[in-house]
């Protein structure tokens, strides 16, 4: 495996990686787990080379959130992504992404407002913008994401679509501790304690769907769902709600595909997470 760090660098490493070959891309922003390697695991079935990015993007964060204790891993990162078979890794600064001067801002409306758009404002701002720059930069015939961000795969799919990328965009089911719980980089944040009562996310998905399924009132579904992860520790809950598979609008009464979708806090920790209905 390869790794860069300079655009420049980059699109000469990219050229003669490339050659004829089909080409796929694994955005992330590090300390990796194995939901990660799962999209590059999914990205050699898809393209003769893997190409994956680090890049904690600054422009995501709220001036609130964790930007600066967002985990950092890059030797262990870079020797998974190594292990799992990926040809090039990009670790670009700040400073390549957005050089003196930037003043450019890619807004998804429509599906990117509501639930982490709301809770999160600007967002998708940040993650629209620098997953253009990642695409234009690498020109990938595949790009990979997870599930687990499910509003945020919805969001690239119509950021790709509208600008027209050349890009196909797959997403990639959650990948979960033995317990249920959907792996992410924040959950390192998470002490034993809060560990253990964090499960009632996963839990509440669940319970949910089966009463769903039975005939059971949504409204009254959804605000026990909430009233558990109270119960289980959680101190906010910034949306739990059944939508529309496609276009993320709440549904009241069930019909199509739809999907649960949770974001909640325990500890200092936001975690996020949802499932098929
Ligand atoms: N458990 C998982 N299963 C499958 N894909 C995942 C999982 N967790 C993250 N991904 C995907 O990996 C890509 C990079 O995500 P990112 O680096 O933000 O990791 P993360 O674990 O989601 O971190 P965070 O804790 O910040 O949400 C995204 O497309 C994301 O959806
Ligand atoms: C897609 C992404 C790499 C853009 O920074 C990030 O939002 C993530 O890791 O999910
Ligand atoms: N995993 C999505 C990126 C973020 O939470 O900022």
């Amino acid at each position: 495996m390869q790794t860069v760090r300079s655009s420049e660098e980059l699109a000469f490493v990219r050229e003669k990686l490339r050659g004829g070959a089909t080409l796929a891309l694994v955005p992330t922003m590090g300390a990796l787990h194995a939901g990660h390697i799962a999209l590059v695991t999914e990205a050699k079935r898809r393209a003769d080379r893997v190409a994956a990015t680090i890049f904690v993007n600054p422009t995501q964060f709220g001036p609130s959130e964790d930007f600066s204790r967002y985990p950092r891993r890059e030797a262990e990162d870079a020797s998974m992504l190594e292990e799992a078979g990926c040809d090039l890794l990009w670790m670009p600064a700040v400073r390549d992404i957005y050089p003196e001067g930037f003043a450019t801002t890619v807004r998804v409306s429509g599906i990117s407002e509501r639930w982490e758009g709301e809770a999160r404002p600007g967002h998708f701002d940040g993650v629209a913008t620098v997953v253009a720059k990642l695409l234009l930069a690498m020109r990938p015939d595949v790009a990979l994401f997870g599930e687990k961000d499910f509003q945020q795969l919805a969001v690239i799919r119509r950021m790709a679509a509208d600008l027209g990328l050349g890009v196909e965009i797959v997403g990639v089911s959650t990948v979960r501790e033995p317990d249920g719980l959907a792996l992410s980089s924040r959950n390192a944040y998470l002490s034993a304690d809060e560990r253990q009562h964090a499960l009632a996310l996963p839990r509440a998905l669940h319970d949910a769907r089966e009463k769903i399924l039975g005939g059971s009132s949504v409204a009254d579904v959804l605000q026990a769902a909430r009233s558990s992860l109270v119960d289980a520790g959680f101190s906010r809950t910034d949306y739990f709600a059944l939508v529309d598979a496609d276009t993320l609008e709440p549904i009241e009464a069930p019909a199509g595909a739809m999907r649960l979708i949770a974001a909640a806090v325990i500890g200092t920790t936001r975690l996020i997470d949802n499932i098929s209905v």
